[in-house]
């Protein structure tokens, strides 16, 4: 009873999914809490050690009220602006489309409510995150609002819950914050899609030159290599493919940017999207080399492979034959599986660099140079174990199957593409002019007398002048 008195005492508007889980969660970090509510009486589920009363009973009750509302439902709070006045209003309201609005939702509760401090917080954790305890989400909470002294009373509040406060400035960064959790998923459509446009396409490239041309040539039932060859072949082009996409949008900027002798101005906005989503494609692509390396770890338990194995050396033996040992051969498989190992090794040493608990320890140079730098020399060690497993039938006519050459010979041309293009990118004379450009000089510009480049269209006016 005597920490009670101690107790803050914090309204909450709405007792629906939101409201309860925050009260629940607030009443745990010794906070006490009263709801707002239309129907005060009929409220149920309510966490045990809450009051309910009505909106305007409530608000009267502490000078903070966290809005658990639909922004389409705030209307009723037009009628209660004398009782808010003064008061902090948290919004933490979430819109279902990004832009939904033409102001954000926090913005639009000061115009309803004039007299109250608006802070926007919470938006960014789920009722269920809340509940479960399951923290480990999204403990991110960001905050703004125009009053200094209302948003540091939310952001202790936050802090109080084991949450960590993130102040995001003014009240205008409240549009970002409202479109922050729309637009987490963006980013990984275009990689989803990606992928499976490429997995589909791979698959049924497989299934007629690995199933159906053996079965149509000699009646060879060959269906069971779609557990493990198939996938097996699927899988790794698409991860060398995407990560050939992730360093592909690099290099058409830079092109871009030569062509158009500047980098003022905009890239086009597919080339925009493409580069933001790189991190995507890139863990989709470690995502499928992951799976790639496990079906090649259960190669040599696999029936078929031990009964080819057997049945060639019994032929052998009763052949009286033998199969000489060929050293360019051991070479070939060797050096294609070591490539692939170190090729695989980088890449995972990509994927690390990008969990945020590491990236927050390196310095920004240290990162480019490992997503820049080892990230090419991934391109280029998988694109190489790629080659060498082609080895010697590379281009063979015969390994043309009703004129469709290997699937891994088709994965190979965008990689070689990028790297022969970055190659060229990189000769001196091309890279100075490059960095020229991006340390901001433009080809339409003329130096001045004191050595400083002007525009073109300013000397214009200039002379016009
Ligand atoms: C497993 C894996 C994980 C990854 N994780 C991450 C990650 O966590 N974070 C991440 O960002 N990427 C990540 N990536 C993607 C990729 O590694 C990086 O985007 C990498 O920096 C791309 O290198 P780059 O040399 O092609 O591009 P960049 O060095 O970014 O440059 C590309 C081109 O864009 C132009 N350019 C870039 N910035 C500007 C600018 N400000 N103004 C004008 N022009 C500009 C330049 O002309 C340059 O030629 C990951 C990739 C993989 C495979
Ligand atoms: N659910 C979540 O995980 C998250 C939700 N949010 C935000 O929290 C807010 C509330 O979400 P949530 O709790 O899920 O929604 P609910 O629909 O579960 O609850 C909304 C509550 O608003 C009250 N309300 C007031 N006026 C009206 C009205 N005219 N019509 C209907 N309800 C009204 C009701 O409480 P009563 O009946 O007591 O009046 C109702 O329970 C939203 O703005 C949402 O964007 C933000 C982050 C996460
Ligand atoms: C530990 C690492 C790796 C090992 C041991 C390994 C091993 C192999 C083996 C044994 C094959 C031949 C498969 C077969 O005969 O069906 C192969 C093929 C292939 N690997 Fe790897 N690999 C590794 C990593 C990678 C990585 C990181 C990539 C690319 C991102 C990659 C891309 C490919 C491709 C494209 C093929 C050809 C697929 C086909 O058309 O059959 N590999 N690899
Ligand atoms: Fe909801």
């Amino acid at each position: 009873m005597n920490s009670s008195e101690n107790q803050e005492t914090v309204c909450i508007f709405g007792t629906g999914d939101f409201g309860r889980s925050l009260a629940l969660k607030m009443l745990q970090c010794d906070y006490s809490i009263v709801f707002g509510s239309r129907n005060p009486h009929k409220s149920s589920l309510l966490p045990s050690g809450a009051e309910v009363f009505s909106y305007s009973e409530a608000a009267q009750k502490s000078d903070i009220v966290i809005i658990a509302v639909h922004r389409e439902h705030y209307d009723f709070l037009k009628e209660l602006t004398e009782v808010l006045k003064g008061k902090i209003l948290v919004d933490i309201s979430n819109n279902l489309k990004i832009n939904q609005y033409p102001e954000s939702n926090a913005e639009y509760l000061a115009q309803l409510v004039p007299g109250a401090h608006i802070v926007k917080a919470f938006n960014t954790i789920s009722a269920w995150a809340l509940q479960s305890g399951a923290l480990d989400a999204s403990r991110q909470v960001f905050v703004c609002g125009n009053d200094s002294k209302a948003k540091q009373r939310v952001m202790d509040m936050v802090r109080t819950l084991g949450l960590t406060p993130l102040d995001q400035g003014s009240l205008m960064a409240a549009k970002e914050i409202e479109n922050y959790p729309l637009h987490l998923f963006p980013m990984w459509k275009f990689p989803f899609y990606l992928s499976a446009i490429l997995c589909i396409f791979f698959f049924f490239y497989s299934v007629i030159r690995d199933i159906i041309y053996p079965y149509v040539n000699g009646k060879k039932d060959s269906t069971f290599r779609l557990a493990i060859s198939i996938p097996n072949r699927i899988f790794p082009i698409a991860a060398l493919t995407l990560l050939a996409l992730v360093y592909l949008p690099g290099v058409i900027a830079a092109i871009l940017q030569l062509y158009r002798g500047t980098k003022y101005r905009r890239f086009p906005d597919w080339l925009d999207h493409w580069m933001l989503c790189r991190k995507q494609l890139g863990l989709v692509a470690l995502g499928f080399a992951f799976l790639h390396v496990l079906y090649t770890l259960v190669i040599p338990i696999r029936y078929y492979v031990r009964w080819t194995l057997k049945n060639r050396t019994i032929t052998q033996a009763t052949a009286k034959t033998e199969d000489p040992f060929s050293t360019s051969t051991a070479w070939l498989y060797d050096s294609y599986i070591a490539l692939g190992i170190l090729g695989f090794f980088l890449f995972v040493l990509l994927g690390i660099t990008s969990l945020p608990s590491v990236s927050n320890t390196v310095n920004w140079r240290e990162f480019r140079f490992v997503q820049s730098k080892l990230g090419y020399m991934t391109l280029i060690l998988c694109t190489a174990h790629t080659m060498v497993y082609g080895g010697k039938r590379f281009l063979s006519p015969s390994s043309l199957r009703w004129y469709l050459p290997s699937a891994y010979v088709i994965a190979l041309i965008i990689p070689c593409t990028v790297l022969v293009i970055k190659f060229i990118l990189i000769l001196p004379c091309i890279d100075k002019i490059l960095t020229q450009i991006r340390q901001g000089w433009e080809r339409n510009s003329k130096p001045t007398s004191n050595g400083q480049y002007l525009k073109q269209s300013s000397i214009h006016l200039d002379s016009q002048l």
